[in-house]
């Protein structure tokens, strides 16, 4: 078998203060500070949309916000991966959707939209070459990254349009032996859970609540005033990236003692993305 090419590395610049390894003495694995991106199609408007209405997409405007996305991550201590662009998969720039990441463990999803099962080629062939362990969701199964949210060793996986019960079982027989407990949500209103929910740094579930199934099925929750309030990538020390269509859920969460961090994704955001879905962070590989 060919050897997987090595996934491209946007060296850290100057906007990149910390380094991104450094030992975990409870795991003896590595705390890492790596994203993996993949920049969008100029076919992004023909990208699958199923819960909002279809409207027109700025290609050139979505580029500008991703780079801008991808400045974020780096000004806050995050190598940025950029895997190889893929043009004729208009969802590829939503990479999480291709993968679950738990340890060192990459779990390859197998999606649930068909047209989007292609992705996972060069996400596994990227996190194979940074080391990471493979396990994969497989036939009949489908999971998309999109419907996982892990909090510490908790890892919700909702069920809904794009995940189903074998993927779920896969899931579950892939991280249980690394001390995972893997929960099942219902997801009938949205596209993924994390469409409807994401966390805090301290494992409080935020969700917009019309959007959420059951807000009960989380030990803590807190209701956001606006549906893209609910996503939010956890940057470090305290600091939120999240959409500038939500200011008000931004003010909010800076009155909790958190820093805002808002980038303009509205290109993504009509092909039924969010901030989570544009990357995907390793935080613990090994070796
Ligand atoms: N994790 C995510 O929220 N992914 C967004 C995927 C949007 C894409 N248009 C799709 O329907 O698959």
């Amino acid at each position: 078998m060919a050897r997987p090419s090595a996934p491209r590395v946007t060296p850290p610049d100057m906007l990149s203060p910390m380094t991104s390894a450094m030992p975990n003495p409870l795991t003896g694995g590595t705390t890492s500070r790596k994203a993996l991106v993949r920049r969008p199609s100029p076919r992004l408007a023909d990208g699958l949309v199923t819960h909002i209405d279809r409207t027109p997409v700025d290609a050139a405007l979505a580029l500008r916000q991703w780079e801008v996305y991808v400045v974020a991550l780096r000004a806050h201590g995050w190598e940025t991966i950029e895997l190889p662009p893929l043009d004729d998969c208009p969802d590829g720039v939503f990479v999480e959707d291709t993968m679950v990441v738990y340890k060192n463990v990459a779990v390859i999803a197998r999606p649930g939209a068909e047209p989007r099962r292609a992705e996972t080629v060069t996400t596994e062939e990227a996190v194979t070459g940074l080391g990471c362990s493979l396990n994969r969701i497989r036939e009949p199964g489908t999971l998309e990254g999109g419907d996982v949210l892990k909090i510490g060793d908790t890892v919700y996986v909702g069920r809904g349009g794009r995940t189903n019960g074998d993927g779920i079982r896969g899931l579950r027989a892939a991280l249980g032996p690394l001390g995972a407990r893997v929960v099942a949500v219902p997801v009938s209103k949205v596209l993924h859970l994390k469409s409807a929910v994401t966390a805090l740094p301290d494992g409080t579930v935020i969700g917009y609540p019309p959007l959420v199934d059951d807000p009960g099925a989380f030990d803590r929750f807190l209701p956001v005033p606006e549906e893209s309030g609910a996503h939010v990538v956890l940057l470090g020390g305290g600091k939120l990236l999240m959409a500038a269509s939500a200011p008000r859920t931004a003010e909010r969460f800076a009155d909790l003692g958190y820093e805002p961090v808002p980038v303009d994704i509205s290109e993504f955001e009509k092909m039924e993305g969010c901030v989570t879905c544009l990357s995907v962070r390793l935080r613990e590989l090994y070796g």
